[in-house]
């Protein structure tokens, strides 16, 4: 378990952030100039702090050097040495379980070349591979994919889903896209002007209408888990989470595999009444559990569904015209994408 809680005053700015982390990926999420990257630069060692007490499984991290903390960090930009092979740049670092390294990231083919002839992509895997190889204890992920377009995304996110899958250390990672966060991390910490605004176990945080304003109102919006249950000849996957059954396009995921399930809250559609002749495929009978007022002309609406909680933002307008109260049944239609092609364990 990561244990952190850092300060910095700067004249225009103040970093105040406490929370913790156990083994898996958390996602640091937040807009632009919260703090992110202050904060993980301040629990790399990379900055100093007015004050910092970081522990990681009881180990005082906060007095040591940072090349004493056994932490990998992997920025932006790959940040390799152009003058060295894929291969000497990723022992730069260290050996450690070299071979398994070299084939979770697919970097075999890639060992002989130098960082030029790379695509963004293969130098993102190449800048994760060193810094696994130097036998990390933690990794820090500092928004590693932004800087690529949407294909090279796609072509490291599965690498990315295999590393975490295979490694039992805590890894923060930076990100103010959802798409990757709902894909990747089990916890979310949300920070806003420096401090730790919302935290918690992923599907929790995001089904929590009081996070809906620090989310932000376009990517609010429940997580699902559930497994594949079918493919349909027309292009469809039938999954079964814990809110009921779901369609969602394409062939998405493998018979009986585990599936993440991402509802945006603006997707969602609410209705007294059971709908009738409605091109949407996914109406699921629900209770409100929660009403929230933002301060703009929107409402968030927790809703239960069996035992998945989901999320939709309604009109102001609408809520009142529907009188819609905690305690009521209505129905939700809502559009799913699965996020996670393939298993998500
Ligand atoms: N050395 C510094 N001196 C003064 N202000 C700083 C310094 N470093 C960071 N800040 C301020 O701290 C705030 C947070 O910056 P930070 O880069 O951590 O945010 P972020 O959430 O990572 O943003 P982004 O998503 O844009 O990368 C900003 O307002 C920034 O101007």
């Amino acid at each position: 378990m990561l244990q952190v809680h850092v300060t910095r005053a700067f004249p225009d700015f103040t970093l105040d952030a406490a929370f913790e982390a156990p083994a898996g990926v958390t996602a640091i999420f937040g807009p632009s100039g919260s703090g992110k990257t202050s904060l993980i630069r301040a629990v790399a060692g990379l900055s100093d702090c007015d004050h910092a007490r970081i522990t990681l499984g009881g180990r005082d991290l906060s007095t040591l050097k940072p090349h004493r903390r056994n932490i990998g960090y992997v920025f932006q930009d790959a940040r390799l040495f152009p003058h060295l092979t894929v291969l000497k740049n990723l022992r730069y670092g260290g050996r450690h379980d070299e071979e398994a390294v070299i084939a979770v990231l697919g970097l075999a083919p890639l060992l002989g070349r130098h960082p030029a002839s790379l695509s963004g992509g293969e130098r993102q895997r190449v800048a994760l591979g060193r810094a696994l190889m130097s036998a990390p204890h933690l990794l820090l992920l500092d928004e590693p994919l932004s800087a690529l377009d949407s294909p090279r995304k796609a072509e490291v996110l599965p690498y990315l889903e295999a590393l975490r899958d295979q490694t039992a250390i805590p890894i923060l990672y930076v990100s103010h896209d959802m798409t990757e966060v709902a894909r990747l991390a089990r916890r979310i910490v949300v920070l806003d002007r420096g401090q730790v605004v919302v935290s918690g176990a992923l599907e929790d945080v995001l089904a929590d209408p009081a996070a809906v304003p620090f989310i932000g109102v376009r990517d609010a919006g429940a997580v699902l888990s559930g497994r594949v249950v079918g493919h349909s000849d027309d292009g469809l996957t039938k999954i079964e989470t814990e809110g009921g059954a779901l369609w969602v396009p394409g062939a998405v995921g493998r018979a009986l595999g585990h599936i993440r399930v991402r509802v945006p809250a603006q997707d969602v559609i609410l209705s007294r009444s059971a709908p009738e002749g409605l091109s949407a495929l996914n109406v699921l009978s629900v209770t409100i559990t929660g009403l929230e007022r933002g301060t703009g002309p929107d409402v968030a609406v927790a809703l239960q569904a069996g035992q998945a909680r989901l999320l939709a933002r309604v009109t102001a307008r609408s809520c009142d015209g529907m009188g819609l109260q905690v305690g009521d049944h209505v129905f939700a239609i809502l559009k799913a994408t699965a996020i996670a092609p393939g298993d998500v364990g």
